[in-house]
This record gives structure tokens, sequence and C-alpha cells, in this order.
């Protein structure tokens, strides 16, 4: 059963016909103390809750009325609904703990797939499988890991997979995001229907809303033919949002209002038209913390935010390298015909030992690099060190100070303490990342005073 609460009659009555007439059951109340004795006894599966549900109370009242629910019932799914002046309410309310938020006048379609997504959501409960198990339930062939975080990680894409709930996918450069929303659709019945992807970082702000969201000639000047848009091509399918952290905030704007209602204006025509899409984002960038210095809304972190997914950095998996690098053999074997190829042990245990900055991207890039320079079928350390020395990502991100600033010394016991702060005192660890032997690392420990835990290594 599902619970409206809104003082309001009209929309009351309307919320009740467009739900009953989609085969859901419904209870009405139009103020808190009847709904709190309905969530008490009746236990509603959903709640849709006005927060500016009496007008003199500028929704502190909705507020105080949400924070009971969820002192009755932590886990019901809550709906808001809002004015469109009141995001800032919204937003209150989603930190209050509500599921999700609808903006008045709503759209039925939006509201309607609001409902069911939080009604699906509620019906997974996890439980750890193992990968066998979960190969059995899903389709995941192209994504290698038995980490447990990773199981956990496939465990729940596959299970929202079949709701249409954003995803929010972060995680560091090269760590699989794209691969793991390419699962969020294959895994939907969305799966039949366009997988579109567009790098938001690639795109400038004045071109935004014509790629998005498409144009008829003469829209301006260079407007020669009719676009389409990607959310048009993307329509009863996914739509990836790539490097979401690196939109501009006027992209933001127009983003979160297709989002919120999914509807948007094609550039130069008046018509409104209505998108059914699922979103999937990803960034390598801390949302949160961009909310926190606003250069991320915060209105649009919780439209895409549903479902997050945290991928873990490989270093944080070492275990998956030796399975990553088979699998890279495995393909590599075919596509250069060299039926024998494998890697030494010794090498596997070198190659754990990286710190691989540029994650499953850049250990894939060095497997095959060292495949195409070495002519040996078994690949040594040495085939794979002479290939990372190369690496572009190992110098990729880093800044040197100006010359003058730091000595050679001071540096090198900086870096030091770098690869022992981030191997957690593992001697062996940090020894491999500088490029060291262990008893070479054991020297300059003892000669910079560097403190260390012989029992760490
Ligand atoms: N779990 C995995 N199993 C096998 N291959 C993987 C896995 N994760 C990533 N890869 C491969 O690593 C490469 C990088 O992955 P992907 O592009 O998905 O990373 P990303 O996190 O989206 O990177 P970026 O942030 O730079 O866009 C791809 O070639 C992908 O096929």
């Amino acid at each position: 059963m599902i619970l409206i609460i809104d003082d309001d009659i009209a929309v009351r009555v309307s919320l009740q016909l467009l739900l009953n007439s989609n085969k859901y059951d419904v209870t009405v109340a139009e103020g808190p103390e009847m709904a709190l004795r309905v969530i008490s006894q009746d236990k509603p599966d959903l709640i849709i809750l006005d927060l500016n549900f009496t007008i003199e109370t500028s929704g502190e009242e909705g507020l105080f009325l949400l924070s009971k629910i969820r002192q009755i019932n932590p886990t019901v799914p809550v709906i808001l609904i809002t004015g469109w002046g009141s995001i800032e309410l919204a937003v209150s309310g989603m930190k209050a703990g509500a599921n999700d938020f609808i903006n008045k006048p709503w759209n039925n379609e939006h509201l309607l797939q609001s409902v069911k997504t939080l009604l699906d959501l509620q019906e997974y409960t996890s439980e750890s499988h193992t990968r066998k198990e979960l190969d059995k339930i899903y389709h995941f062939q192209h994504i290698i890991g038995e980490d447990a975080r990773m199981l956990n990680i496939l465990d729940t894409i596959g299970r929202v997979a079949a709701t249409d709930a954003s995803v929010l996918i972060m995680g560091e450069s090269g760590t699989g995001k794209e691969l793991i929303a390419e699962a969020v659709h294959q895994n939907s019945v969305r799966r039949n229907k366009p997988f579109i992807k567009v790098n938001l970082g690639g795109i400038s702000t004045s071109l935004f809303e014509s790629e998005m969201f498409g144009h008829v000639r003469g829209a301006f000047t260079d407007a020669r033919f009719d676009r389409t848009g990607r959310f048009e091509t993307a329509h009863k399918g996914t739509i990836f949002l790539d490097e979401i952290g690196d939109l501009d905030a006027g992209s933001q704007v127009k983003l979160l209002r297709v989002l919120q209602d999914r509807t948007y204006e094609v550039l130069g025509s008046s018509r409104t038209k209505t998108v059914d899409v699922r979103i999937v984002c990803a960034t390598n960038k801390d949302l949160n913390e961009m909310v926190s210095r606003n250069s991320f809304r915060e209105d649009l972190l919780y439209r895409i935010n549903l479902i997050t997914i945290h991928l873990p950095a490989l270093r944080e998996r070492p275990k998956d390298i030796s399975l990553l690098v088979n699998f890279f053999i495995n393909n590599l074997k075919e596509i250069y015909n060299r039926p024998s190829l494998t890697v030494s042990p010794t090498a596997m245990k070198w190659l754990q030992q990286l710190p691989l900055p540029g994650n499953i991207r850049q250990l894939k890039n060095l497997v095959e690099r060292s495949i195409l320079v070495s002519k040996k079928d078994i690949l040594e350390t040495d085939d794979f060190r002479s290939q990372l020395e190369l690496s572009p990502a190992k110098m990729g991100s880093v800044q040197f100070p100006g010359v003058g600033m730091i000595t050679l010394e001071e540096m090198e016991i900086e870096m030091i303490k770098r690869a022992m702060d981030h191997h957690k005192n593992k001697i062996a660890r940090a020894a491999a990342s500088l490029g060291l032997t262990r008893s070479a690392l054991y020297r300059r420990l003892e000669k910079y005073q560097i403190p260390y835990d012989e029992a760490e290594d």
C-alpha cells in the first residue's frame, strides 16, 4: 500500500487516481496525526509526502514529519513533493532521509517511474555471492574480479540493473567505470535499446544544449542541418554521462531540468519532448567534496546518486592483478597468434606489488606493450619493468618543484616517506614501487632516520 500525505484534496485525489489506475493500493492522510497512525498500524510500502503541506509553515512541518516517519520506520521509501521554488527544501529532505523528490507540477510518467524503482529496490536484500553464483544469474563476461569488494559491487549492480534507479559510479581513472556502466545496461530490460555514452568533460558549454538536446536547422548561425540530441538517441535505453564532475554550472542546471522532469526542448524549436532513459553517471572526482565547495549542485547530485558504486583502485585489490594479467594474456595470445605465452611466477608477484596509478587501463597497456616488445613465450619481470619505465602514466600526474626549491636528497626522503605511507609500511612493496631492492630501502630508511617496523616486512 502507498500512503499519500497531503493537506490539499486536489493533490490527494489526483495522485490517488493515478496510482489506482496503475494497480497500486492507496491510503491518503491529510495531516501528520493520521499519517503517523497509518504508518504505525498499516506499514505502507512507500510514502509520498508533500513537504509544503501547510502553506503557512514553509516546509518545516513537513521536514519534522519526515523525521518522525524515519523514527517509526527507517527503511520505508519516501518520495517528497515540492514546488520548483523550494529546491533547498527538497535537498534538506533528502539529507533527512527521503529517497527521491518530485517537483510540482509533476510529470505522471516520472512519478510512476520513481514509485516503481523504489518499490523494486525494496524487494532486493543483499547477501554475499561467489563469483560463480553471480555469473549464473547475471552477464558480467568482460569484467574480471574476485576481490570481495568487487563481488559486492557486481551483486549490487546485478540487483539494481532491473530497476530504473540512477547509478553513480565513482572511482579513479582506469578502474572500469565504463565497463560497470555497460553492465548495468546489459543486465537491464533496456538491453536491446541504445546505450549512449556522452563524455561531458569533452563538451564545451556553448555546445552542451545542441549536443544533448539537438537543434533544428537555423537554430544558430552554424546550424545548417537538423541534429538529433543524445537524449533522443538514448530514448528507451540508457544514457551514460561520463566525467559528470567536469560539467560547468550553467550546464548543470540544464541537465538537472531534464533529469527532473524528463522533458527538454530541441534548440530552435518550441516543442517540448519527453524522454524515457535510465541515467548512469561516472566521475573520478569527489562530488561530495565539490558540493561542499559549491562547484557541484547538491540537487543534481541527489538526482543521479540513488545508487552509488565506489570502484576500488587496483592497488587495493592486488589479488585481482593476476586474474587480470591472465585474462589479458589469454586475449592477446589469440590476437598475436602466440599460443604458449605466459607470465613467470616471479614476474606475476612483481606486478602485484606495483602501485599502478593508471589502474586496469595501465596494467592492460603494460601487458600489451610487454608482449609486443618481448619475443619470449615466458614473460619475466624485466620485460615488464622496461615497459613500465616508458609508461606515460608513471610520470603523468607528477609535478616537480622548481629548480632550487628542494635538494635531491630532500626529494628522495619525501618520496620514500610517501611510498612507506602509501604501502602502509610494507617494506617489500614500498621498495618495489621505488624501484629499489629491500636492502637498498633499508639502508636509506636508516640513513634518513625514517621510522619503520621490521615486523611489517
Ligand atoms: N574488471 C575488469 N576486467 C577486465 N577489464 C577491465 C576491468 N575494468 C576495466 N577493464 C579494462 O580497463 C580499461 C579501462 O576501463 P574503463 O574505461 O572502464 O575505466 P574508467 O574507470 O571508465 O576510466 P576513465 O575514468 O579514465 O574513463 C578498459 O580497456 C577496460 O576494458
